[in-house]
């Protein structure tokens, strides 16, 4: 099929949040001719016979961004309106806890920054809707209270470290809310304090310390246990666990490890031994916590661990407090079980002062200090600023943590298509009969690419927010898609078909089906009795290509009108005279038919919504078999 089209599209954003799929941009409408001379299954339309009825409409095209805004400039300079671009108010962001300066001169050059340190829980839940984003470290809790008090502002929580155990990751992730950490520029500096406990405790550093201020000269109370050819088993063999393992071979210590989740390969290569748990926590002289704190490590150290543990065992805790039984350490400690501790992290942070453990004679503790070098500082600061001015940009991070991570090539090569994608689930969502439960979505993406080669999260998260806003009160983005889907019942599968067409383009045509519903329009029912739908991107904008097995060729933009007729000359004048006299703009008609002087599709692209006299007349059309309007 050749088609020839003549559109004129400008770009005008109107918004610089975040957009994380938040499509921003105003309603688009466009003129858009479209002729078909050699498609079977598009019947020939000739320019004469409905120039009559094509008003020329508004000529912005307002392309919708998700991954850019105005500041980007990309956008802008494509645009060949001029209509000037609004500039909105820069995003407000509040920083919870102290940060390095160079991450604050970052989010200050990109936003409105308020650096509001030691907030008490009702201060922040108080002040959170006015803010686009929130930076914590690991002393604010960021609650599921508190993000429902940002009332839907709050675009993204960034975590200036690692552990991410402070945020209601399930709540941020149902009110679709992004969060990011820094997870690599504190990894040595908490590999460094580990090796400083481990060495201290063994030499009772601390202790000797505090005699000596104390005015007392203890030289034999004080006698420590060597490190070289003593076995230390590392739990969790992730980044901090990998750098005090190889600095712990250096010190000619026997390194073993328990991760289940660490490749064999990294191990070997630090000529460190995986071996189960309890034969970890069994056979070490000192066991050095590196796992994350989660529903499984919490108090995974307890009475009953530590009764397998070596008597004399020493324990280094730089991870979190909540993988440790407190009260269980206290016993293991008072019947010589475990010989020492060093502990950076507690359960509760501050400890009360008269914590039994802290107070423990062997037990050396620092203030959660593991993160807290200069170097590790500015750099976990300038990570989490840039992750979070990016997430703010649209972009989405590299270090998000509750949505899928899409590389920024792959981003930019689906631009084009998301657009398309959430049009698709809008119309085909609006196509199902009242009171029919969609539960069932397939999608069938046809490519040039294998599956592996075609990375479409981004586009099903698009077709859901299609699918599912126009009858909801939910907001879809990328981080809440799937959960929100999940939610309401909705399974969405996905297919790719290999096609052949240009290599250039990821995707050639987007096709949504629901199935087990029934339609307003039956004409769009596979005889699978499916909805089924087609799309295709064409000189940057999206098309609707087809309809149950109908072929037609309409920009998705504004609304439309779907109606199948007999397949008899005047139809298009009679349904165009109609829109006409009631000043409704047409901007697009493809008709498609499967058998000439049948049954066939007419498509009509409208720019306004004709009232209801006007569609009546449209259905008292003798040939109109039926027909449907569809805001898109
Ligand atoms: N004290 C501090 O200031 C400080 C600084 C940095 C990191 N941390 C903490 O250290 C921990 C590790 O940080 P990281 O950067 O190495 O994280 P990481 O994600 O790189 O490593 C964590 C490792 O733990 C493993 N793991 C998960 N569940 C486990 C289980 N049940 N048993 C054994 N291993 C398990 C994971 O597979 C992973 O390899 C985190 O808890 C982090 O919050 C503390
Ligand atoms: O998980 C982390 O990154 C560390 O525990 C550091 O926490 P902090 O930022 O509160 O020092």
């Amino acid at each position: 099929m050749a088609a020839t089209s003549i559109s004129s599209a400008t770009n005008k954003l109107t918004d610089q949040s975040p957009l994380l799929l938040h499509n921003t941009a105003a309603r688009p409408s466009a003129t858009h001719l479209s002729f078909s001379n050699s498609s079977v299954s598009l019947q020939k339309l000739s320019i004469s016979s409905t120039s009559r009825n094509l008003k020329s409409g508004g000529s912005a095209v307002a392309a919708v961004s998700v991954l850019k805004t105005v500041e980007g400039s990309e956008l802008a300079s494509k645009s060949r309106s001029s209509d000037p671009v609004i500039k909105p108010p820069k995003p407000t962001i509040l920083v919870s806890e102290k940060l390095g300066e160079a991450g604050l001169d970052l989010l200050r050059s990109y936003g409105d920054v308020e650096c509001l340190y030691n907030l008490s829980q009702e201060e922040l839940l108080a002040k959170i809707s006015e803010f686009d984003a929130l930076i914590v470290r690991s002393g604010t809790k960021v609650t599921r209270q508190v993000f429902e008090a940002a009332k839907g502002k709050l675009k993204v929580v960034g975590r200036a470290g690692v552990g991410i155990d402070n945020v209601d990751l399930q709540a941020a992730t149902e009110l679709g809310c992004l969060v990011v950490n820094a997870p690599t520029a504190n990894t040595i500096a908490a590999a460094e304090h580990g090796i400083a406990l481990l060495a201290s405790m063994a030499r009772n550093v601390a202790q000797a310390d505090a005699s000596i201020k104390a005015g007392k000269w203890l030289r034999t109370k004080y006698v420590g246990v060597s490190l070289v050819g003593k076995t230390l088993a590392i739990m969790g063999f992730g980044k901090v666990g990998s750098e005090v393992a190889r600095r712990a071979k250096g010190l000619g210590m026997h390194v073993i490890a328990h991760d289940p989740y660490a490749p064999a390969d990294r191990a070997r290569a630090l000529g460190v031994e995986l071996v189960s748990f309890d034969q970890a926590i069994s056979t070490a002289d000192f066991v050095s916590l590196h796992m994350p704190l989660t529903p499984t490590t919490n108090k995974i150290f307890n009475d009953a661990t530590f009764a397998k543990m070596k008597k004399g065992v020493r324990i280094i805790n730089v991870a979190r407090g909540g993988v440790i039984d407190e009260d269980a350490l206290v016993r293991a400690l008072d019947e010589g079980i475990v010989a020492q501790a060093a502990l950076d992290v507690f359960t509760e942070e501050p400890p009360s002062k008269d914590s039994k453990l802290v107070q423990h004679e062997n037990v050396t503790v620092t203030p959660h200090l593991g993160a807290s070098t200069k170097e590790a500082q500015e750099g976990v600061a300038v990570e989490i600023a840039e992750a979070v001015v990016g997430a703010l940009r649209g972009e989405l991070s590299a270090t998000a943590v509750n949505a899928p991570m899409v590389p920024p090539e792959v981003l930019s090569e689906l631009a084009p298509y998301v657009i398309l994608a959430e049009k698709l689930g809008r119309l085909a969502v609006q196509l199902v009969a009242g009171g029919s439960g969609i539960q069932s979505v397939k999608v069938v993406y046809g490519s040039t690419r294998d599956s592996d080669n075609l990375d479409t999260r981004l586009l099903r998260a698009m077709i859901t927010k299609g699918i599912i806003e126009p009858i909801s009160d939910a907001h879809i983005n990328l981080v809440n898609a799937d959960f929100t889907a999940k939610q309401k019942g909705l399974r969405i599968s996905e297919e790719k078909v290999i096609v052949d067409s240009s290599p250039e383009n990821p995707i050639d045509s987007i096709q949504v089906q629901i199935s087990n519903v029934g339609s307003k329009f039956e004409s769009a029912l596979l005889e699978n009795g499916n909805i089924s739908i087609e799309g295709k991107v064409k000189d940057g904008i999206p098309h609707l290509t087809r309809v149950g097995s109908f072929s037609v060729d309409v920009s998705l933009e504004g609304n439309l009108i779907l109606c199948r007729q007999v397949d008899q000359p005047g139809m298009i004048g009679q349904v165009g005279n109609i829109l006409g006299e009631s000043n409704v703009n047409v901007s697009f008609m493809s008709v498609g038919r499967t058998v000439k002087r049948m049954t066939a599709i007419m498509a009509i692209g409208v720019d306004e919504a004709p009232n209801k006299e006007t569609l009546k007349k449209i259905g008292e059309v003798s040939a109109v078999e039926e027909f449907v309007f569809l805001d898109l």
